[in-house]
């Protein structure tokens, strides 16, 4: 079947929520007929779009939601893991992804090649690009290698970021005020609150996951609650 990929997703998503339906290696949730449920229902609850990852899952979800998919392929766990080659990124537009994020940390990529490639393979397939960065360098140097939209998706977990509970919002206006493309709020984001703070700091979109699409980490917040 041909994938379905919307014209210009972009636009939709100005002002949005974008819901990431993910679940880590172990989890219950980890199933993709599981995972393309969590993308209908975000539809349903009026997501402009998800994040997904995998090539099976993202083509399965293409198949039953009517959204843009933005599709990251996470191999391993340490250094650049999110869609970390080339191959990668090429796997995803195959799947129907409408935009791919990866990511877009100054970190080496395990084939050697340079996110500027990335993004070259991506748009000749016909696909858009997140740039996932920790700092606000990472973001401007993303954006001239031809990013379509950066996301503070690596904040917390990339060298040169704060380690902190709540979302960057910092890092949100920063990227706001020297890059030409979308911002995208991500990471952390866990009240309805915190999402529209993120827009009013500068962001296009949000993504929220765990708070919206992950019972078991939820449900450990909430028995933490309860242990004196
Ligand atoms: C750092 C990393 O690998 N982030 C991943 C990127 O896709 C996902 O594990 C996050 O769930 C996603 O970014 C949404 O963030 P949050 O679940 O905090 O709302």
């Amino acid at each position: 079947m041909t994938p379905r990929r919307p014209a210009s997703p972009l636009a939709a998503l100005t002002g949005r929520l974008i819901v990431s339906c993910q679940a880590p290696p172990g989890d219950p949730m980890r199933d993709t007929g599981t995972l393309v449920r969590l993308a209908r229902s975000a539809q349903a609850g009026g997501a402009a779009a998800v994040r997904v990852n995998e090539p099976e899952v993202v083509a399965a979800t293409v198949a039953a939601v009517d959204l843009p998919v933005i599709g990251l392929w996470k191999d391993g766990d340490t250094g650049v893991y999110i869609t970390p080659t080339v191959r990668h990124a090429l796997a995803l537009v195959d799947a129907g992804a409408a935009i791919v994020a990866a990511d877009a940390t100054a970190r080496p990529r395990p084939d050697g090649s340079t996110f500027a490639d990335l993004v070259a393979a991506v748009h000749a397939g016909g696909g858009l690009v997140m740039a996932d960065v920790a700092t606000a360098d990472e973001g401007r140097e993303a954006a001239a290698q031809g990013a379509d939209l950066v996301s503070t998706t690596l904040s917390g977990y990339a060298p040169g970021s704060p380690r902190q509970t709540p979302p960057d919002l910092e890092l949100v206006a920063a990227l706001a005020r020297s890059v030409e493309v979308p911002v995208v709020a991500e990471g952390r984001i866990a009240t309805p609150e915190q999402a529209a703070a993120a827009l009013a700091a500068g962001a296009t979109s949000v993504v929220v996951g765990t708070a919206i699409t992950a019972p078991t980490a939820l449900t450990r917040l909430f028995a933490a609650g309860l242990t004196p």
